[in-house]
C-alpha cells in the first residue's frame, strides 16, 4: 500500500463477506429500491438532479423515514441501534454538518486523521482551524476524513468531490481506491461520468422507473 501515510489511518477489513443488502427500500413516495454493495467494491449512483439519490443514501443510513429491508451480511439493520448502524454504514453529505467550530473535536482518531491530511492535499495544521474559516472543499475533505477514521464498513458518499479541483479530485479517488482494496464498501453519488468510469465496479442510474444498471 505505497500511497498510504499510515496503514492505521484506514478502516480494517472485517467479515469480508458481509455485503450491504438493500431490498424493497421505500420512503417519501420513492422506491422500492433494491441493490447490494459488496465489501471492497464501489457502486456508483447517478441520475438527474432531484431524482432522489441523496434520499436513497439517507434512507439506507436510516436518517430519513423508510421501510423495507436493509442488512449487513446476515444482520438486519433493526437488530442494532441507529447509532450502532451509522458507525458501520456512514453517510457523508455533499455539504457536511459540523456540530461545533473546532475541527479537532469531530475527529475520533486524531493521529489517523493527521496521517490522511497530506494525501488529500490539506495543510498539516488544519485540524486546529475553526470550521467557520474552512473553504467548502476543505470541509468536504475533512468530512471524508472524519468518516474514515471511524472505520466504517460501508461509506455512502454524496458527491464527495463536488467542491474540488481536478487534481484534488484524483487524490480523493486514489484514497478511496486504497480503502476499497482494504475491504471498505462504497456507494457514491456522482454526476461525473469520468469519475464513475474510474471508480465503478457497478453503476446504477436512478430514473423515473427506479434503479437501472448502467453498462461499464
Ligand atoms: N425526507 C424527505 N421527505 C420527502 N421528500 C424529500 C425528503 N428528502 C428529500 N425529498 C425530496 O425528494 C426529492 C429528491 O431529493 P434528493 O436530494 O434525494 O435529490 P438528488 O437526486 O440527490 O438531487 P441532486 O443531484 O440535485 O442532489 C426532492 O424533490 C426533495 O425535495
Amino acid at each position: 500500500m505505497p500511497h498510504l501515510a499510515s496503514a492505521d489511518a484506514l478502516p480494517s477489513m472485517r467479515d469480508a463477506d458481509a455485503s450491504l443488502g438493500i431490498n424493497g427500500l421505500e420512503g417519501a413516495g420513492r422506491g422500492p429500491f433494491s441493490l447490494t454493495v459488496a465489501p471492497g467494491s464501489c457502486v456508483i449512483l447517478s441520475g438527474a438532479s432531484g431524482a432522489g439519490k441523496s434520499l436513497l443514501l439517507r434512507m439506507i443510513a436510516d436518517l430519513d423515514p423508510n421501510r423495507g429491508q436493509v442488512r449487513l451480511g446476515q444482520s438486519p439493520r433493526e437488530s442494532m441501534s441507529g447509532p450502532a448502524w451509522r458507525r458501520q454504514v456512514i453517510y457523508v453529505a455533499a455539504e457536511s454538518g459540523w456540530w461545533g467550530d473546532d475541527v479537532l473535536e469531530h475527529m475520533t482518531d486524531v493521529p489517523a486523521a493527521q496521517a490522511l491530511l497530506a494525501r488529500l492535499r490539506l495543510p498539516a495544521d488544519i485540524l486546529g482551524a475553526p470550521v467557520s474559516r474552512l473553504s467548502t472543499g476543505e470541509r468536504q475533505r475533512l468530512a471524508l476524513i472524519r468518516a474514515l477514521v471511524r472505520r466504517p464498513r460501508f461509506l455512502l458518499l454524496d458527491e464527495p468531490t463536488s467542491a474540488l479541483d481536478a487534481e484534488t479530485t484524483l487524490a480523493v479517488e486514489a484514497l478511496l481506491h486504497d480503502c476499497k482494496a482494504q475491504g471498505l464498501g462504497l456507494l457514491i453519488v456522482s454526476h461525473n461520468p469520468a469519475q464513475a468510469a474510474r471508480l465503478q465496479d457497478r453503476h446504477y442510474r436512478l430514473g423515473a422507473a427506479g434503479l437501472e444498471a448502467v453498462p461499464a
